[in-house]
């Protein structure tokens, strides 16, 4: 049995419904307008969070990446000014979390470094996520540890020594671990969902699924072996510029997520064996011995 790990009004894990989040992550391209009208979308849809990634850009790229040439619709720029661009900063962190408030939706982040722990901690979000990528980065962890907040971790390009090394470092507490594969989009034959249940058994803390592949099955599947929560990629629409677009699902999709989601949890049961209410009729007519 797994515990329950409390995220701002709800308990997440065994026994409770799935809790979803709506990852905007930089699909607003730095446009606040866009992140606006996703929190709209995600609301609207009945989704518990919507989610964000924070980077401090000196810190966050890597250098050998930081003048890699990149072709974005503001021109051609170093992928370090790219990085730039997209990013967020308290101003609009400031208009996102008054307007998702507005909306009676949550909302967190994955810093991808420490300062920008330090800035999602003068707001009072739900929790941190620490995205795949950053997994190993003990100072980070350490860092997110500290702030006694519920964390969120994936575990995308990770081998189990590592995964290991993060709760050692992370504790059982307040974590959720997010089953996910790195590989954008995501095929079905890398989506080995069967880890959930290991990393269930293995660590006893609630698992999640963090979802890169194209539709829903593999996402309404991971439901079905025991994600107590789902992260999905949320866009305007799958053509805009980015590099997450694609692995994205677009508003009717989204709303599909939701509601396949309450359908399936709904239709899991307890597993107790019993004769249904709905089955009495049938029985007696069907039935002849
Ligand atoms: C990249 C992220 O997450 P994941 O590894 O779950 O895709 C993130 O949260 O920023």
């Amino acid at each position: 049995m797994t515990s329950t790990v409390r995220i701002g009004d709800r308990e997440v894990g065994e026994g409770r419904p799935v809790y979803t989040v709506a990852e905007i992550g930089i699909n607003h391209n730095g446009d606040l307008e866009i992140a606006k009208q996703l929190i709209d979308i995600a609301a609207n849809t009945g989704v518990d969070a919507v989610k964000f990634q924070k980077r401090t850009p000196d810190i966050a790229t890597p250098p050998d990446m930081r003048d890699t040439p990149r072709d974005t619709p503001w021109g051609e720029m170093t992928y370090l000014d790219y990085r730039y661009r997209v990013e967020f900063g308290v101003t609009e962190y400031e208009e996102i979390d008054r307007y998702c408030a507005e909306r009676g939706i949550a909302w967190f982040a994955s810093p991808w470094d420490v300062p920008s722990v330090d800035f999602l901690e003068k707001f009072d979000v739900v929790c941190h996520k620490v995205a795949s990528a950053s997994l190993t980065d003990r100072e980070l962890l350490v860092r997110l540890r500290d702030t006694g907040r519920p964390v969120i971790a994936s575990t995308g390009m990770s081998t189990m020594d590592e995964i290991d090394a993060a709760v050692e470092l992370l504790g059982t507490d307040r974590l959720v671990l997010l089953h996910t594969t790195s590989t954008y989009p995501c095929p079905p034959e890398e989506a080995n969902l069967r880890t959930i249940e290991t990393l269930s058994r293995r660590f006893g803390v609630p698992v999640g699924y963090s979802g890169h592949e194209r539709g829903l099955q593999v996402s309404i599947a991971a439901v079905a072996l025991g994600a107590c929560l789902v992260e999905r990629h949320v866009t305007l629409d799958r053509t805009m510029w980015g590099s997450d677009q694609a692995a994205s699902l677009e508003p009717e999709g989204l709303r599909r997520l939701v509601r396949d989601i309450r359908t399936v949890e709904a239709a899991m049961g307890d597993g107790v064996k019993r004769v249904f209410p709905g089955e009495e009729a049938p029985r007696r007519r069907l039935r002849r011995v």
